[in-house]
């Protein structure tokens, strides 16, 4: 049988060009290491675009709006219907990510995976609707293997159809898809359901005790009948999650850089990164999001985030915002002047 697309390598970093921009940031008039980890950043992106001049010039955002069977169990502040209303805000411009999208000049699209409320056709939305929402993970896997594959088909599609680019930021929107992250980051880390919850769009005490409850029964059903990647993504993942864990993957075979989000977002890394772990050198992590499970996750990957602006919106509003901060550390590496050429003197 064919080998599926997602488990094809992706190229992996250019060993001899590893080594010599490493180099060059020791040569940098600057002491050594004080650009901490935008020479981290630099050389990575230059490793992985095998040239000593990396760039991020042509970015592209593409959000993935999805529901949730879970939110049933009433683990969100806000109800399932602000998904599809979020599509259409995402539409108009009015939303957190539109807005940055807006600022940075950065492309923006939104896959709508599936909500409950049946939407109409929107400018910049492609209608890729799987369902109207997944089963609840506490009853049943999230998804069949026929919706699995479509979500993997958009995912990837997203990236190929985004053009001529250099880095893919992927946001998410979904209600309930916090209490979905956590029960990835606990299926993954083996952590304790209450590390890996939080209050998501803002749940009370009550209902936290309840999310790491629902997380707990959850796992129970599905981690016995666990065995690889894929059964991961089709048990307790969702549509938009599972898209951007697929779209993380062709990005990366495509020799795309990846600036992973928040919480979901990193859960869906962590998935992708289990299904192909050949794409963990494309990813960088933008911030370190409120949800305090994210740290965690974050460790597990042993992924070092950006920023930490205690943001907890989604949406890859945290990765465009960190989209200065790649090319700023890819223009240093660039253009600094070395102490030979400015003739400044090296440390004793
Ligand atoms: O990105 C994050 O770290 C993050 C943390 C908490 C919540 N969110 C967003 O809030 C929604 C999920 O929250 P909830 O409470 O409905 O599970 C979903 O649309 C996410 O984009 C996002
Ligand atoms: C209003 C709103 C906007 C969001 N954006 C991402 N998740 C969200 C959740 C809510 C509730």
């Amino acid at each position: 049988m064919e080998e599926a697309w997602y488990l094809e390598e992706a190229p992996a970093p250019d060993e001899e060009i590893l080594a010599q921009a490493r180099a060059r940031q020791d040569n940098l008039t600057k002491p050594k290491g004080a650009l901490g980890r935008l020479e981290e950043v630099a050389i990575q992106l230059a490793g992985n675009q095998a040239t000593l001049t990396p760039s991020i010039s042509k970015p592209a955002i593409v959000v993935f709006a999805g529901d949730h069977g879970v939110a049933a169990e009433g683990v969100s502040a806000y109800p399932q219907s602000v998904t599809g209303e979020m599509v259409r805000n995402f539409s108009a411009g009015g939303a957190a990510i539109t807005v940055l999208a807006r600022n940075f000049d950065i492309p923006f699209r939104v896959f709508n995976m599936g909500t409950v409320d049946s939407l109409e056709e929107l400018p910049n939305v492609e209608d890729r609707r799987v369902a109207p929402g997944t089963q609840n993970i506490c009853n049943a896997p999230a998804m069949d293997a026929r919706q699995l594959e479509d979500c993997m088909t958009a995912g990837k599609e997203a990236v190929e159809s985004a053009g001529d680019i250099d880095l893919f930021i992927g946001g998410e929107m979904g209600i309930g898809n916090s209490t979905i992250a956590a029960a990835i980051a606990v299926a993954h880390t083996k952590l304790a359901a209450q590390a890996m919850v939080g209050r998501g769009t803002g749940i009370t005490d009550q209902g936290l005790a309840k999310k790491s409850a629902v997380v707990t029964r959850a796992l129970s059903k599905h981690l016995p009948h666990m065995r690889n990647g894929i059964d991961y993504l089709q048990r307790i993942g969702g549509f938009e999650v599972n898209a951007l864990a697929a779209a993380y993957i062709r990005a990366a075979q495509k020799g795309i850089a990846v600036l992973v989000d928040g919480y979901i977002c990193t859960a869906a890394a962590m998935a992708a990164v289990k299904v192909n772990p050949s794409i963990r050198p494309w990813l960088f992590f933008s911030h370190c999001s409120a949800e305090p499970g994210h740290e965690k996750l974050l460790n597990k990957l042993d992924a070092k985030p950006l920023l930490s602006l205690e943001m907890r919106l989604g949406e890859g509003s945290g990765a465009a915002l960190a989209l200065p901060i790649l090319q700023s550390a890819c223009v240093l590496h660039r253009d600094m002047a070395s102490f030979d050429e400015a003739g400044v003197s090296r440390s004793d």
